[in-house]
Parts: C-alpha cells; structure tokens; sequence
C-alpha cells in the first residue's frame, strides 16, 4: 500500500530555506541585462576609480535585491579593493542609521552609542576611505523608504560629494526604488541631480511563464518529488500573477507545504494553496496597516466603506465623506492616497468622462480590510 501520511518525524521540505525572504537563489534567471549593466557600472570601481551610479526600478519582488547581492558577494570574493554596502532602507531609514551601517562595515564595529553626530560617523567613513585606499559601492535599497522629511537628499549630498570634500575618498550609488511611479530625477532636489547623473535599469515585472519557471525551480529545490503536482503548481502561479509579487508565490508554496504536513499529508493539495492564500493575505495586510498613522487608516476605512463591485469611488467623492468627520487638507488627502498606493493597498487609475476623474479601488477585499483597520 502506498504510504500516504508522513510519519511524524518526516518532512516533505528537502530544504525549507529556500522559501525563506533573504534566500539567495543559485539559478537565477532572466536577469541577465540586468546584471550585465550593473556589472558595467561598477566596474570602474575594480580599477580603483569611482563606480558610476545607478537607478535600478521595478516593482517589489522584481529581483532588484537579489541582483545586487549577488553581484556583492561576486565582488567579495574577487577583491578587497571595492567595499560593497547594502542597506535596507526600509529599516536604516534615517541618514544617521546609514552611515552607521556603512561605518559598520569597514570598522567591523558600529560607532559609538551616544553622542556621535552624523557629521562625525562621516568623516570617520571618509578617513577609512582614504586610509585603507579603497573604492565603496554602497546601495540604498528601497530607497522610497527615504522620501520623508528630506532624508534623500541629506543622505546624497555628502555620499556624492565625498570625493571633493575628502580628497579622492571615492564612493559609487546604486539606488533601488521600488515604485514605477517615482523617478529619482524628480525625487530629489536640484543640486542633488546635478551630481547624481545615474543610468537607469529597470526591472519589469515577471510574466507568468517566467513566474512559472522561477517557482517550478523552487519546487524542485525546496521539496521532495511529486508533492507539488502540476496543477497545484498553476494554481499557486495564478495567485501568484494576481497581486503580481513573485516573493507572494514563494510564501504561498511554503505556508500551503505547513498546511499539508500539519495534517501529515505527503501531497500539497489546491485547498491548502487556497487557505494559505487567505492567510498570507490577512497577514500582508495586517503588517501593512499596523504601520499606517491614524489619519491614514481614517482615509483607508472610508475607502473600504465605499468600496462597490470593483468599481471604484472617484477620489473626489472619498474626499468628500472624510470632510464630514475630519479636516484633512486636499494636500495632505492626496499625500495619503498617494501613500497607499505605494503601499498597494489601492489602485489609482483614471476614467476619462467630462474630464480626468482620478478613481480608487480598493486591492483587497473591503470586509477583510475593516475587519482588521
Ligand atoms: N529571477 C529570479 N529567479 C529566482 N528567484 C527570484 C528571481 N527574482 C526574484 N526572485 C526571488 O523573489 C524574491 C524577491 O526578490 P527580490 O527581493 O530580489 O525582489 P525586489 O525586486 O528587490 O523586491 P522589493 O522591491 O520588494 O525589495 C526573493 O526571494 C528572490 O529570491
């Protein structure tokens, strides 16, 4: 008789790390441009002289993280000469918080607790800079995590302008943003641009046959045969090309893999990809709005309230309703719808009637977002 239950000691993950967010793919495909290009940038920097500096943009789960990585730990291994520095900026997410890291990384400590001023962890990272005769990329990821209170701009300035104000302590950018919406020539201010001069690559979203091969390699990496049949693995792309964030598919094959081993099953079925969907929606969603400010889960609920059959409410019409109960500048109403939509908790688009009416839909179920606002 065929064994179908898993006894209690067996798995059917051959390596749960692959499933896991920081994993390092050894395959990675359809990249390649990508990594040429950034290889191209930094490539200066091998030689001694200052990378040129890049703008890598593309939607999350894109693979822009992982690129760079990658190209990181190549530089690692080949030379001393260039220093790479990643930085999430979604957690250093001051200027402060970032020199620190970069201070970090060439000291091997960070700096003093108390009492050190951005200013001094700078020119400590400058002297390091010229002292031991290196070259460092530093790459602010998900720097849209910086568009608040001037942050970019206060981080830039003295990166880029390290080299006149630090003899030739030579420092390159490559700066990840990832929301198509925003430009890095836009986003900061003019004497910043004028120095910052960087090429762009861009990371267009994965087709579904790309998502297909990406997962259907996971699948084969992440679990033993024949748990993930052919059907269960369309499935799990088609929720995948849904919300359009292969990092999604990942987490679904894994947490769909613990529904089937909870109830000791050696095969994933289509139910456990549909739970595990609910799940790992609830809880996209309940991490995204727990960082939300007051004000902007107020703008939130009444988006879910007005929420019809996937229509969508015209912006002027939400504007309205919240007027009712708050006062909330257009200026600032538009700050937040703008935020949300970063955050893709909505969609804007535009209808086009008697002029442009920008409309709003909600990207997730209206009851579930109440329910957890
Ligand atoms: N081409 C690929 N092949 C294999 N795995 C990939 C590929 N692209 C992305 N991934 C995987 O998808 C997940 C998300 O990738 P990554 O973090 O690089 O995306 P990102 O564009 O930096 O996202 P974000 O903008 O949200 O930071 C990671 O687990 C990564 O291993």
């Amino acid at each position: 008789m065929v064994k179908r239950l898993l006894m209690w000691d067996e798995t059917i993950f051959r390596d749960p790390e692959v499933f896991e967010m920081d994993f390092v793919p050894d395959q990675f495909l359809f990249r390649e441009t990508q990594t040429a290009d950034l290889a191209f940038q930094m490539q200066p920097g091998l030689r001694g002289a200052r990378p040129m500096n890049s703008f890598c943009r593309g939607p999350p789960g894109t693979g822009k993280t992982t690129t760079v990585k990658k190209l990181f730990a190549e530089i690692e291994e080949t030379t001393k000469r260039l220093v790479p520095v990643h930085v999430n900026c979604q957690i250093d997410n001051t200027r402060y918080a970032i020199i620190a890291k970069v201070y970090k990384k060439l000291a091997g400590h960070p700096p003093q607790p108390s009492g050190t001023s951005f200013k001094q962890v700078y020119e400590a990272v400058c002297r390091r800079i010229q002292k031991d005769d290196i070259v460092l990329i530093i790459c602010l990821d998900d720097a849209n995590y910086l568009l608040h209170d001037n942050e970019i701009n206060n981080i830039l300035y003295p990166l880029l302008r390290a080299h006149e104000a630090y003899g030739d302590a030579r420092v390159g950018l490559i700066i990840i943003f990832s929301d198509m919406d925003i430009d890095i020539a836009t986003a900061v201010d003019a004497r910043v641009a004028s120095v910052l001069r960087t090429t762009e690559v861009l990371f267009p979203p994965y087709t579904a046959a790309e998502v297909e091969e990406i997962l259907r390699m996971r699948v084969a990496q992440g679990f033993y045969p024949n748990v993930i049949s052919e059907d269960v693995l369309q499935l799990v792309v088609d929720r995948t090309m849904r919300g359009g964030d292969l990092r999604a598919g990942i987490d679904l094959l894994k947490r769909a893999g613990f529904l089937a081993e909870r109830d000791a099953r050696r095969t994933v079925t289509r139910d456990d990809v549909c739970k595990a969907y609910e799940i790992s929606q609830r809880y996209h969603l309940t991490s995204i709005i727990r960082s939300l400010r007051d004000e902007e889960k107020i703008v939130l609920a009444v988006i879910a309230e007005m929420s019809g059959e996937g229509a969508g409410t015209a912006a002027g019409e939400v504007h309205a309703a919240l007027k009712k109960d708050m006062k909330l500048s257009y200026t600032r109403y538009y700050e937040i719808i703008r935020k949300l939509d970063m955050l893709r908790l909505i969609n804007l688009d535009y209808r086009i009637g008697r002029g442009r009416t920008r409309v709003i839909s909600l990207r997730y179920d209206p009851g579930i977002v109440l329910d957890l606002l």
